[in-house]
Parts: structure tokens; sequence; C-alpha cells
């Protein structure tokens, strides 16, 4: 029978995207361009989608997230995530993400350009002009060289227009909690303490917050009286951060000489609303929300959460997830393979150990060790995110929920999974590996009772209860499982795997290719993994996890006089069924056989 070719993911854009990120997306990705949806529209058809790219129109309401059942990521072309409900998002496993960077220099450049236009009267002289008129003397300016800029939050916007401000030679205050003093003195701003102090000071303030509780109102009546008779006033942050009304009465009383607003509480505004009777005041110069509107931003943007949005559908790291912890970025490129190693191990666990005879998911108690080089990484909730999809994804069936670094802990509570994640740097533990990951699957009967703890008290594995560990490197960026149960290994956990255990006896691969044969499986590679003698003696074991009494019974098998027992480990070129595995143990003298797929 012809296998079906499975369909690509699919990913909604509901707003004018730059080409460059969607062209990315399109060889591995079916991308659906549908601009103009109104809120209903999305509701309804949100379901059908892995990824959703948006920039700040999309409303993507709880409604929509809960309505979405496939989506994995809310990718954001910009920097603002609040037209996006982050919290709901969290709960249910979506990654957010954003662009932190793309349109800096865009906010920062159209900040400066609303303010030359507003100290020099362009628009209205432009407007002037197209009406057939010559009134030179109506439009006469200030310069701004010489005067005082205030700044409200020295974040990336702030400071790029901080440094542009001082090319055009005006002196730069800026109030900021938590701005570095440092980085500050370097672009020879000058921190003040208080709002006050900064309000009286300003020729020109200018607002690079985001919009949260303690700046949403931030400037009122009270505060507009502060500043200086005749000063001008600039929002390309977030509208809601000026009060619209205070802002028009302003201007109104003509305390201000100018404002000059980007961005508004509600956009587009409504017809009769207060922002719609600030953008009709004829010293407001505004604009439709124009700051990361540039050729550059746009392309800087698109690729950037394009390329994050192809690494979440292919079950890699985003660079910048806003509802995960922030990972730097050397810790990025060392965490990335075992993120893909840890996640395999995982996913090896569930399906060999449950697929044994006896076995089952019973076991929820893990140590998960890191040895050698990986142990250095401080932040390996990646890893802990990637075992836990590992050892859920197998058993979660397709449309099972997307476990990743925002939901892993979460999930795991509700599951009952709890992992004790230990660090040994030293070089010694890792015998011939630079970095080795562990995993421990410890008794049910000793379960800790803190997910994500330190390591329990829990003693060794009772006697005659063969271990369950798994073990692996990263060859390069490759994956490789170098330990399975008591047995050495070296295999790449990729694709269907047949995992046989037996007696290492003349003949036997043959007798399993003949079976495999006859039901059209073929064997693309094969691998023996032998006992290791260390784990024979239960000393390597009682090194990985050192138990109260510094034993560890391994459970070894007696092994037939002259028989070696062994693991064969085969690649195959299709899903083995379990027919086929039982026939093996019948018919073919395995003691057990398991296929995995990974
Ligand atoms: N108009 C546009 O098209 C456009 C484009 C880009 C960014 N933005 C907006 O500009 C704003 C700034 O963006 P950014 O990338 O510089 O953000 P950022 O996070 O780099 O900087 C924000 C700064 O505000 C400071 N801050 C927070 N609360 C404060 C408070 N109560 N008082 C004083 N400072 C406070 C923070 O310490 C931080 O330094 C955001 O709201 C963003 O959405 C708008
Ligand atoms: O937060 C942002 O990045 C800006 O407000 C830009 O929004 P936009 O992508 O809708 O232009």
């Amino acid at each position: 029978m012809p296998l079906l070719k499975e369909a690509p993911p699919k990913v909604l854009v509901p707003e004018k995207l730059s080409p460059d990120g969607l062209a990315l997306l399109r060889s591995s990705l079916d991308v659906d361009e549908r601009k103009g949806l109104s809120p209903e529209e999305l509701l309804k058809i949100i379901p059908n989608y892995d990824a959703l790219l948006i920039r700040s129109e999309t409303k993507v309401t709880a409604a929509v997230l809960q309505a979405a059942r496939r989506l994995k990521v809310v990718a954001r072309a910009g920097v603002g995530v609040d037209n996006v409900d982050v919290d709901t998002a969290t709960k249910l496993g979506i990654v957010v993400v954003n662009s932190p960077s793309g349109n800096i220099g865009a906010a920062a450049e159209h900040t400066i350009a609303l303010m030359m236009a507003m100290a020099r009267k362009i628009p209205e002289g432009c407007a002037s002009l197209k009406d057939g008129k010559w009134e030179r003397s109506k439009f006469v300016g200030v310069e701004v060289k010489g005067k005082v800029l205030g700044i409200i939050g020295l974040g990336k916007v702030g400071l790029t227009v901080a440094r542009l401000a001082k090319g055009l030679g005006m002196a730069v205050n800026a109030l900021d909690p938590y701005a570095s003093p440092a980085v500050a003195s370097s672009a020879s701003v000058t921190l003040v303490a208080s709002l006050p102090e900064l309000l009286a000071s300003a020729d020109f303030l200018t607002i690079h917050t985001p919009l949260i509780a303690s700046t949403r109102g931030m400037i009122g009546d009270a505060e507009l009286a502060q500043m200086k008779a005749g000063s001008r006033i600039l929002n390309v942050a977030r509208g809601g951060t000026i009060d619209e009304a205070a802002l028009l009465a302003s201007l109104e009383s003509g305390h201000l000489a100018g404002a000059a607003v980007d961005v508004f509480t509600s956009e587009p505004p409504a017809a009769d609303s207060t922002a719609a009777k600030l953008i009709a005041h004829p010293r407001a110069v505004v604009t439709p929300h124009l700051g990361a509107s540039t050729v550059e931003a746009q392309e800087n943007v698109s690729v950037d959460v394009c390329e994050q949005v192809l690494d979440i559908l292919k079950g890699s790291l985003p660079r910048s997830a806003v509802n995960a912890p922030l990972i730097l970025p050397e810790e990025y490129h060392k965490l990335q393979p075992f993120v893909r190693l840890v996640e395999k191990i995982g996913s090896l666990y569930t399906q060999h150990y449950a697929a044994l005879p006896g076995g089952s998911m019973t076991r929820n108690t893990f140590d998960l060790i890191y040895q050698g080089e990986v142990a250095s990484i401080n932040n390996t909730k990646p890893l802990f995110a990637a075992l836990i999809k590992g050892l859920l994804a197998p058993i979660s069936g397709s449309e099972g929920i997307n476990i990743n670094i925002v939901n892993a802990e979460l999930v795991a509570r509700e599951r009952g999974i709890f992992v004790n994640e230990q660090h040994s740097r030293d070089p010694a533990d890792t015998s011939s590996y630079s970095s080795l990951v562990t995993l421990v699957a410890r008794p049910p009967s000793r379960a800790s009772s803190r997910a994500r703890g330190p390591a329990d008290s829990s003693g060794p594995v009772p006697p005659g209860q063969p271990p369950r560990i798994i073990s692996g490197t990263c060859s390069g960026d490759q994956p490789l499982i170098t330990r399975l149960g008591r047995f050495e290994a070296s295999f790449e956990p990729e694709g269907t795997l047949l995992i046989c255990e037996n007696y290492d006896s003349p003949g036997k691969i043959g007798v399993v290719g003949s079976i495999l044969g006859q039901e059209g499986v073929n064997i693309n590679f094969m691998t023996v993994a032998p006992v290791s003698p260390k784990l024979a003696t239960g000393g390597e074991l009682a090194d990985v996890i050192p138990s109260k009494d510094g034993s560890a019974d391994v459970g070894v098998k007696e092994v037939a006089p002259g028989l070696k027992e062994a693991l064969m480990i085969l690649g195959v070129d299709r899903a083995v069924p379990p027919q086929v595995t039982e026939g093996l143990v019948k018919e073919g003298g395995v003691l057990s056989a398991c296929a995995v797929t990974l």
C-alpha cells in the first residue's frame, strides 16, 4: 500500500508581513495569507493552524487560543505582545515569540522624525502648500539644538532615541528605574530620580516604556501641568501611557505647544472618540502606528519570527520566547543537541520499557543526571521540558498537548512525574565522553514529593528489578545512546528501531532477519550491545546514583552457561507490527523484542 504523505504544518498570516520571512516558510510549511479577517472568522478557522503570525492588529484572545487545537506558536513580527493573551497561551503550552530588536531603529527614527516634524510644523506647511497657499510666516518653528529631551524608559528604543538626539545637539535626561547608570552615562544621558524632575526639565518629552500597570495613564492632567508651558510631547510607544483626554485638554488650553502621537488606546480609533478629537487637533502631528513601518524593519522582524516558527515546529528552541525563561545565546548553542538527545531518551524510555513484559509507565520518579561539560549548563529547563515531552509524546497521540519549556513543569505535576536533576562536573564520571546525560527511573515506592526538586533520598534499585537506565551523549550535533539498561550501547536514536534482548548465539541474526524479511521489513543497520562489565557488578550504577549504603543491585539475570546476554538493535525501514515482535520471541528465540520509533 503506498504510504500517505503527511500534510505540512499550516501557518496563518492575517496581517501584512514582509515576504522575506514568509519565503523561508514556504518550502516546508503551508502558508495561508488571509488579510482582513474579522474576529469571528479568525475564531472559526484557527483550529486548522499550527502557527499564527501576527503584527499589532490581530487580537489573539483567550477564546482564539482555546479554539486553536493544533496551535504551537504565536509569532509576533514586532516587539509588543499586548494584543496577545500571553497568560492563556502559557497555560495552553503555546509558545509566544517576538522580535525584540528588529524594529528598534525604525521606531527611534520615527520618534526623531515626528519630533522634527512637530518642531518645524512640517505637516501643516505641507498641507497648506498642497492647498495652493504660500504661508511662510504662519509656520515658524523651533530648533531642537540646545533643548532638553526628557525620555521615560531608557530601553532599546529610548536609548537609540537618546543617541540620535545627542547627535542633534540636544541635552538628554531620562527616567528609568531599571536602567543601567553605566549605559546611560556612556550615551551621555543624565538619569533623573523622579518624574516631576524630568517633567520640569523637558522641552520635549518622549515615552518609550511598555504599557504595563505602572505606565498605564502615567501622564495625566497633573503630570502635563508640571511640564513647561510651550513644551511638546511624543508617544511612539503605546497608547494608554498618556491619558488622551488630558493631552487633548492641554493642547486646547495652549499649555502644550504640540503633541506627536503614533499610537492610540484603541486602534484604529473610533470616529467619535477622544483619540479622534486629538488626531483632528491642529497642533497634533499624528501617524497611524507607523513606528515600525520601514522596509528594513519589516524584513528584520519577518525573518526573525519566521526562523523561530520553523525552529518551534521542528522541535527546536526559539530565540525569543516571550513566555519562557531567557536562554543566553551561548547556552542556546550548547543546549540544542542535548535538547534533542534528552527528548529521544524520554521517548525511548516510554516506548522501550512500557513495551517490555510487565512494563508500564508506573515508574514516575526519575533522576536526570548531567555529567561532564553538559553539567555546566545552569538553565536546564529546556532539557527538563524535552524529557517530559519525550516521556509523554508517545502516549499522548498526535493531537496531544504541546509540551514545551512554557508548560512542562505544569504538565509534569499534573501527570505526577517527578524529576530530580543532578549535575556532576567531574570529567572522570563520564568515562570516555565529554558529556553524558543519564535517565534513571526509580521504583514507585520511592517517589519524591517535589517536581524538579533536589535529589531525593531514594535508595538503590530493588534486587531482582532490572535497572531502567538510559544514557546518551552527543557526537557533534548527533545524539547517541550509550547505555540501555544493563547494556553498553552505541546507536543513533533515529527512525524505527527493533530492540531485541537475547543470548548472543551463532545464527540468531539470521533467524531474526528471515522473520522480518517474511513480513517485508528490511534491516538498514544492526548493532550489538553487550552487558557492561561494570554494570554486571553494579559498580558503575552505584557511581551514578549514590545510594544510602553505597550498593546498587542491578538485577543481572542468570545467564545460560557459555552464552553472553546482549541487546541486538536493528534499524528497520518501516513500523514493526506487534505480531512480528511477538513472533521474534516465540519463534526467533529472543528473550524480548520491542519496536520504537524515534
Ligand atoms: N510605534 C511602534 O511602531 C513601536 C515600535 C517598536 C516598539 N514600540 C514600543 O516601544 C516601547 C519600547 O520598546 P523597547 O523595545 O525599547 O522596550 P524595552 O523593554 O527595551 O524598554 C522599555 C524600558 O522601559 C522601562 N520602564 C518600564 N517601566 C517603567 C516605568 N514605570 N518608568 C520608567 N521606565 C520604565 C524599562 O526599564 C525599559 O528600560 C514598547 O512599548 C514597544 O511596544 C513601538
Ligand atoms: O510593538 C511593535 O513592534 C510596534 O508597535 C510595531 O507594531 P506593528 O508591527 O503592528 O507595526
